[in-house]
C-alpha cells in the first residue's frame, strides 16, 4: 500500500477531538491546542500544549489518543508530547550589570523557580556544529558526577539529539505519576528528546514545537534534587539558541570550539550571545586540540593548537582546558560509554577531569 509522506494537522486534530475521557466526557482539544505534528518514516510526533496544571491528569487520554493516531494511514507509531508554556515574564534572565556573578535558577520577577530542586544550570554551547559539543557535555556531566555532585544532563540539541546514544541509554524513560523519569547512567540522570521520539522526526521540528519540547524536558521530568543540570544546546548562535538561553535560567555557559580560526570566530559569537542575555561565560574549551598518535604517542597539532586559549584571553573569559583528538573518544561515544569512564587514564579523560574539577569549583558558591 502506498504510504502518504505527510499528514495534515486537521487529521490529527480530528482524532484528538474524537477521543473522550470516559469520566469527564472531554477530549484533549478541550484542554489545550495542537502545536504541530510531523510524520517521518511512519513515525508521527505530535506536540500538544496544555496548561501545566492539567498535564498530569491527561496521561490516560493521551495513551488512548496515541493508539487512535496509530490507526491513521501511513502511521506506524505515534507519540504525543504534552507541552506547557511558562508566562513570558518567568522566562527572562536576571539582569546584572558589569562583570557578572553566577546567575541563579530563580527568575528575577519573583516567580517560583522553574526547577526548584536544581541549584545550578549550565549550558554547553558551540558557535558551529560538529566541534564535539555533545561529547563535551556528556563527559563534563559525568566528570561533575565524579566530583561528587548530583548531576542531570538535558539534551536540548533538539535538531540532532545524540546524548542518549553517547550514554548508551536507548530505552524509553518511564512515566510515574505523570512525570517522566530521567534515565540513570554513569552516575548521572539524563533525558534526551532522542529517547522519546524518532531522531529524524525531531530534526524537522520548528519554532513552538522545539520550545515546547524543551520546556517539557525541563519541567515535566522528575529531576529531583540536583547540584547542577548540564544543558546541551543546539549548535549555533541564531534565534533558537538565543531564546533558549533566555528561557532556561542559566547559572553560566561553557563554550566548545576547535582551534581553527573559523571555529573561533563562531565561538566569539557564542560569547557575545551569552553576554547579550547576561549569562556569565564560565569558559572556553578547546576540543580536538591536537592529535595524539596512539602508536608512537607523538602529538600533532592538526588544527593549530592553542587558538581557543588565545581567544579566551582576548575576550577576557576563562580558558577551561584542551581535549585532544583521539580515535578512542569517537569509539567511546559510539559504543555508549563516555570516554571519561571508558578510558580513565587517557589524555582525553584527564582533560575532562581537570575541566570538570574547575567548573565544580566555579559553581561551589551556589551549591
Ligand atoms: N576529541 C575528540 N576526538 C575524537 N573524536 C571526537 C572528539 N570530540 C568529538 N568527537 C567525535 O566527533 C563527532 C561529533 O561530535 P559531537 O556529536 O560531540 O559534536 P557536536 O558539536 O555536538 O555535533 P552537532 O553539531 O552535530 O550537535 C562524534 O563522532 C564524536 O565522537
Amino acid at each position: 500500500m502506498a504510504q502518504p509522506s505527510s499528514i495534515s494537522s486537521q487529521d490529527v486534530a480530528h482524532v484528538l477531538e474524537s477521543v473522550k475521557d470516559p469520566h469527564t466526557g472531554k477530549s484533549l482539544l478541550d484542554h489545550g491546542h495542537l502545536e504541530g505534528c510531523s510524520l517521518t518514516d511512519g513515525k508521527l510526533s505530535v506536540a500538544f500544549a496544555v496548561p501545566r496544571e492539567h498535564a498530569k491528569t491527561l496521561s490516560a487520554i493521551c495513551d488512548t489518543a496515541t493508539r487512535q493516531l496509530e490507526k491513521l494511514p501511513g502511521v506506524q507509531s505515534a507519540s504525543i508530547i504534552l507541552t506547557s508554556h511558562r508566562s513570558a515574564g518567568a522566562a527572562t534572565q536576571p539582569k546584572t550589570a558589569g562583570h557578572r556573578p553566577l546567575g541563579g535558577t530563580t527568575p528575577a520577577d519573583g516567580n517560583a523557580p522553574l526547577l526548584p530542586g536544581v541549584k545550578t544550570i549550565i549550558a554547553v554551547a558551540s558557535g558551529k556544529g560538529g566541534v564535539g559539543k555533545s561529547t563535551t557535555a556528556t563527559n563534563l556531566a559525568v566528570g561533575l558526577g565524579l566530583e561528587g555532585l548530583k548531576v542531570g544532563l538535558l539534551d536540548a540539541d533538539i535538531h540532532g539529539p545524540s546524548l542518549h546514544r553517547m550514554l548508551g541509554a536507548t530505552g524509553k524513560p518511564e512515566v510515574v505519576d505523570g512525570k517522566l523519569q530521567p534515565v540513570e547512567a554513569w552516575g548521572i540522570k539524563a533525558v534526551s528528546l532522542g529517547m522519546l521520539v524518532d531522531e529524524k522526526a525531531a530534526m524537522i521540528w520548528r519554532g513552538p514545537m522545539v520550545m515546547g519540547a524543551i520546556n517539557q524536558l525541563l519541567t515535566d521530568v522528575a529531576w529531583g534534587n540536583l547540584d547542577v543540570m548540564v544543558v546541551d544546546l543546539p549548535p549555533g548562535t541564531g534565534d533558537a539558541q538565543l531564546s533558549l538561553t533566555q528561557k532556561v535560567p542559566l547559572t553560566g555557559a561553557v563554550i566548545v570550539s576547535t582551534p581553527q580560526d573559523i571555529a573561533l570566530i563562531d565561538a566569539r559569537r557564542g560569547v557575545t550571545m551569552f553576554e547579550k542575555v547576561r549569562v556569565p561565560v564560565l569558559g572556553l574549551i578547546e576540543n580536538m586540540s591536537y592529535f595524539c598518535c596512539p602508536n608512537c604517542g607523538h602529538n600533532t597539532e592538526l588544527f593549530g593548537h592553542g587558538g581557543a586559549r588565545k581567544e579566551a584571553e582576548a575576550m577576557g573569559v576563562p580558558f577551561l582546558g584542551e581535549v585532544p583528538l583521539l580515535a578512542d573518544i569517537r569509539a567511546s561515544g559510539d559504543k555508549g560509554v563516555p570516554g571519561i569512564i571508558d578510558a580513565p587514564d587517557s589524555e582525553g579523560a584527564k582533560a575532562w577531569r581537570h575541566i570538570a574539577h574547575n567548573v565544580a569549583k566555579m559553581l561551589q558558591p551556589k551549591l
